[in-house]
This record gives C-alpha cells, structure tokens and sequence, in this order.
C-alpha cells in the first residue's frame, strides 16, 4: 500500500510498528513525532521512521493511517483532543495501547465527526522500552487484538489487517470490555504479582543481603516483567482498575485458601494445588511468539577488573556470536558485576553460553 503512516510514540511498540509496516509497504511513507525530541531523533536516525513531524498536528494533517503508540493516558488525552477538520476523510485511526475500554470510549468524539477509529493491541512486548529496542519481527506469530465498534465498516478493518501485515500477527477481534478482562488476567495481574514480589524481597534484603545474591533462576524468571517500564504500567493500571480491584479480591482469597492448606500441612491438598496447576500450564496452547521473549538475554557474572566486557566480547567476536545490547547492570560487593548480553535468538544466546563456559568460569545465566 502506498501513502503516509503516522506513529505517534516512537518508543518499543511505536518503532517496531512502524519497522514492520514499512517492511511489507516499502513505498509507504512513515512519519514519526513523539514528545522526546531525542528520541524522536534516534528514530530517524536508525532508519525506523523516514520523516520527523513538527508538530502533532501537522503529522495528522498528512496521515493515511495514524497509530497512536503512546501510553494509554496520553493517547487517550490525544483522543479526545483530536479534530476531524485536520484529518484526512478516509484516515483510520488505530491504537495499541493495553487497555481498551477506556480509549474506545475517548474515541467516540471522533466516530460522531465521521472519523474511523479502530481500537488495536498486538500482544506482544517486552520489559524493554525506547526505540533503540524496536525490532520488526516483535509481533510474529503474536496475537494482535482489534476492537472495532458498531458501525466501524468491515473494508476498513480489512484495510487496516492490510497495513498491519507486516507485523505477521494473528488478529483477532475482540469486545473492548473482553480484551481488558482477558488482558487483566493473563497481563495486568501477573505484573502486580511481580513487582510486589520484588517489594517483598527488598524488604527482606535490608535483613540479610544474601537475599538478593542468592536470588537465582525462579526468582528472575517470575520478575523480570518487574523490570518495565513504570509510567506505562501506571496508566494501565488506572485503567483497568475495576477488573483489577476484582482480580485483588480473588487473589486475596486465593492466597488466604493457600496460606490455611500450609498452615494445616495438608500435604494431599497442597500437593493437588500444584499438580492442578502444572497441568493447566503445561497445557496452555504451543507458544506463539507473543509469549516467547523477543530478546534474548544472558547474566553473567564477571569479577571487576577493567577489561572484562572486552575479554567477553573478544571470546563471541572470534566465534562470530553477534550481540545486540550489552550492558553492566549492577556491581556486587566490589568484587562482582553482572554483566546483560542480549541477543537475537535463542541459538546465538545458547552459542554464547557455551562460548562463554568453555574460555572462563563466570556463572552464566538466562533471563
Ligand atoms: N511494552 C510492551 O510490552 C507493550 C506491548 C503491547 C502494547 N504496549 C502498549 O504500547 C504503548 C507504548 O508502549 P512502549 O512499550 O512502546 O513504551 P515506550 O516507553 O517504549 O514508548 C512510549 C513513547 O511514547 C512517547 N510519548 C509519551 N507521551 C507522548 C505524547 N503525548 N506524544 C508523543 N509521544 C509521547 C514517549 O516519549 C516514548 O518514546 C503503551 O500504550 C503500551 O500499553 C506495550
Ligand atoms: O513480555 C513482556 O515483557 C510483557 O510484559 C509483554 C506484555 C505481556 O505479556 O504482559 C505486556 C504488555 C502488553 O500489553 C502485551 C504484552
């Protein structure tokens, strides 16, 4: 298709919206603006949008399809300030904001001055944030939620799937109310549970530092999500706070039930609690990409001497290991850092273990 993209937000989501539109729609024109002036800048400058707007509006005016990639207060702000008059007739507005009830409803202002809009969340992502993070295949495989409302016409919902194909995702069209109740479950929740279990850890931390030295592949598995980004979580959050206010209540008696079986020793009725929920997990359906992590991370632990990232980096260049991010993430004692490699694939992050075991004897561990 030919014609202008305007992204709004040029952060993880933005920019990998905007590389896999332009992927599959390489005479499109994609015009980017995002509060950040920088990072607006670094957009361009790595190639994910060919254009900068000055102005929101002046992005607007242009636009074929606009995708707002904001968090959901802000794009919901930009929602209900938007005015037909500096929009294109047949312009579709879309979103991919987590939380849908919420900016559908802000968008009615637009449907009563004639304007489509059509509610959007690719249902994948990462802990990562910014545009340096943006990659085109994010959404492969993914499931990618539409709500469109009464009256959004169906060649326009085709028209938008023709845009968005690029990103390779399986849509689905769901009610917004159903999105955020499903997304409140198997999204929202989890994030609360994770960030709270980190609370707790830091809490214990100030009674033993082990706590975090030893806190191993479990812990890290169940909190990286902890690791996003807060202001977007913060929107969602407020967001959905009605399904979530629902989903406390049920977790609270969950826990209550789980604590009385411990407190009991009820070793059958615990036992069953595990067993019925490795069986539920073990049975959720083969992963699609939305569930595998699009980035690829190794933790190794490195002593800290000057010249260790270049020792590490030297052992994977010989052997042709491209990394895409690498990063010091914190310094233990004064003894030890942890060092975040990222990459690709999974089958460059395993070549780099095993490259990385066979020259030292750092600790390696996935994340
Ligand atoms: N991160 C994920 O895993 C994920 C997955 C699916 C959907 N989402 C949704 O995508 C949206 C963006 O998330 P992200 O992960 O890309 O965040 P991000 O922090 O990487 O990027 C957001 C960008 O929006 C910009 N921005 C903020 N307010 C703005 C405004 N008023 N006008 C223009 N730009 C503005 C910020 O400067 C930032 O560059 C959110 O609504 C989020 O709920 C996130
Ligand atoms: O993989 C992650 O880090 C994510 O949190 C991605 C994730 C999620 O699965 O909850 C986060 C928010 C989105 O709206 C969609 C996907």
């Amino acid at each position: 298709m030919e014609g202008n993209v305007f992204v709004v937000g040029l952060g993880l989501i933005g920019g990998s919206m905007a590389l896999a539109i332009k992927k599959a729609h390489p005479n499109a024109v994609i015009i980017g603006y995002d509060v950040n002036e920088k990072e607006m800048k670094l957009a361009r400058t790595l190639k994910v949008i060919d254009e900068m707007a000055s102005s929101l509006e002046q992005g607007m005016r242009q636009a074929d399809l606009v995708i707002l990639a904001t968090p959901v207060m802000q794009t919901e702000r930009i929602l209900a300030e938007m005015r037909a008059d500096v929009l294109k007739k047949n312009v579709i507005i879309t979103d991919v904001g987590s939380t849908k009830q919420r900016i559908v409803k802000h968008a009615e202002q637009l449907r009563k001055q004639g304007i489509t809009f059509i509610g959007g969340h690719p249902m994948a992502g990462s802990h990562k944030s910014g545009v340096a993070a943006a990659r085109a295949h994010l959404f492969e495989n993914a499931f990618y939620v539409l709500t469109p409302t009464n009256g959004v016409a169906a060649e326009d919902v085709e028209r938008l799937k023709e845009w968005l194909k690029g990103t390779k995702a399986q849509f689905v069209v769901l009610s917004p109310k159903e999105h955020d109740r499903i997304t409140g479950v198997i999204s929202h929740f989890p994030h609360i549970i994770a960030a709270s279990l980190v609370h707790q850890a830091e809490r214990y931390e100030k009674e033993n530092p082990l706590v975090s030295r030893l806190a191993a592949g479990g812990f890290r598995d169940i909190t990286r999500i902890a690791s996003s980004n807060p202001e977007m979580w913060r929107d969602i959050f407020i967001h959905n706070k009605e399904e979530l206010l629902a989903l406390f209540d049920s977790w609270i008696l969950e826990m209550q039930k789980l604590r009385s079986i411990v407190e009991e020793e009820n070793s059958e009725a615990i036992y069953r609690y595990f067993l019925q929920a490795k069986q539920f997990r073990d049975g959720l359906p083969a992963r699609t990409k939305g569930a595998i992590p699009s980035f690829y991370d190794l933790y190794v632990d490195v002593p800290d001497y000057p010249g260790v990232i270049s020792e590490i980096t030297g052992y994977l260049a010989k052997e042709q290991i491209s990394i895409t991010n690498i990063r010091i993430i914190e310094t233990r004692e004064e003894i030890y850092g942890v060092l975040r490699l990222s990459f690709q694939s999974e089958e460059d992050r395993a070549k780099a273990k095993a490259c990385i075991q066979k020259h030292t004897n750092y600790d390696t561990y996935e994340g």
